[in-house]
């Protein structure tokens, strides 16, 4: 019998923040704006790292929670999150680039990938404005065919509908596919849409690496190709039905 193999080449589907970049500089600069202009006290770094990764609304919500709670509501109708939401994006949604930086093998691994033919898309919780101005800033767009940011869908991950939008406008469906990412909210996402998850260990992870769930954990992105195959494979399959 012939090895399975598998009929097109896998689409992958990147994370964003603390997967391709490390974009907490940025967020925090725009965020300690927002809390300073309300007299709030400054996050620093690990605080705000633990606070990314359910999209932008709930980043604001934890910030003020952290620093006193929540503004008293508003009499025009306007919900407080979305207020807070409002200006956030005033400052952070055309330059999310400042001090944004990519983790090192991200750009190799990326134009390996891209050239060997692999439908390659991005689905991230980062409104998708910024997510798009970033990647071009960073001239990362070139990559991609499609990009899922938050607002592109009605819901985000650890909803699988952002990756199975993605597959979907990737022309994807029913190939295999792979998510790559640093959270609960991929490795959740990717397992509720039947799909292997590969997760980062230098990114927003917000407990052990062990509680992602991941079918492989890579260290460094140029290990990425190798973590694609792995757990694509048959064997992988195997040690997954045990
Ligand atoms: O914006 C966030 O909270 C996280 O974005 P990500 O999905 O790219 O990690
Ligand atoms: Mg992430």
């Amino acid at each position: 019998m012939t090895p399975h193999l598998p009929a097109h080449l896998p689409a992958l589907l990147f994370d964003l923040d603390g997967t391709l970049v490390d974009s907490v500089p940025d967020l925090l600069t725009a965020v300690n704006s927002v809390l300073a202009a309300d007299d709030r006290a400054p996050l620093d770094r690990t605080a705000i790292t633990a606070m990314i990764g359910n999209g932008a609304r709930k980043l604001m919500e934890r910030a003020y929670l952290y620093t006193g709670g929540l503004p008293a509501p508003r009499h025009d109708g306007e919900t407080v999150i979305e207020t807070l939401y409002d200006r956030f994006m005033e400052v952070y949604g055309d330059h999310p680039t400042a001090e944004t930086t990519l983790y090192p093998g991200v750009v190799e691994t990326l134009t390996t990938l891209h050239a060997a033919g692999h439908p390659m898309a991005v689905v991230t919780n980062k409104p998708e404005q910024p997510a798009l101005v970033l990647l071009k800033k960073l001239d990362l767009l070139k990559f991609f065919s499609v990009v899922i940011g938050g607002g592109s869908t009605p819901v985000l991950k650890p909803d699988p509908l952002p990756l199975t939008t993605a597959l979907e406008r990737l022309n994807a469906t029913g190939r295999p596919a792979v998510m790559i990412g640093d959270s609960i909210n991929d490795s959740a996402a990717a397992r509720a849409a039947g799909l292997p998850c590969v997760c980062v260990t230098f990114g927003y992870c917000h407990g052990p690496l062990e509680s992602l769930g991941a079918d492989a954990l890579i260290d460094h992105f140029s290990h990425l190709p190798q973590a694609v195959a792995q757990v694509l494979s048959p064997a992988a399959a195997l040690a997954g039905a045990d």
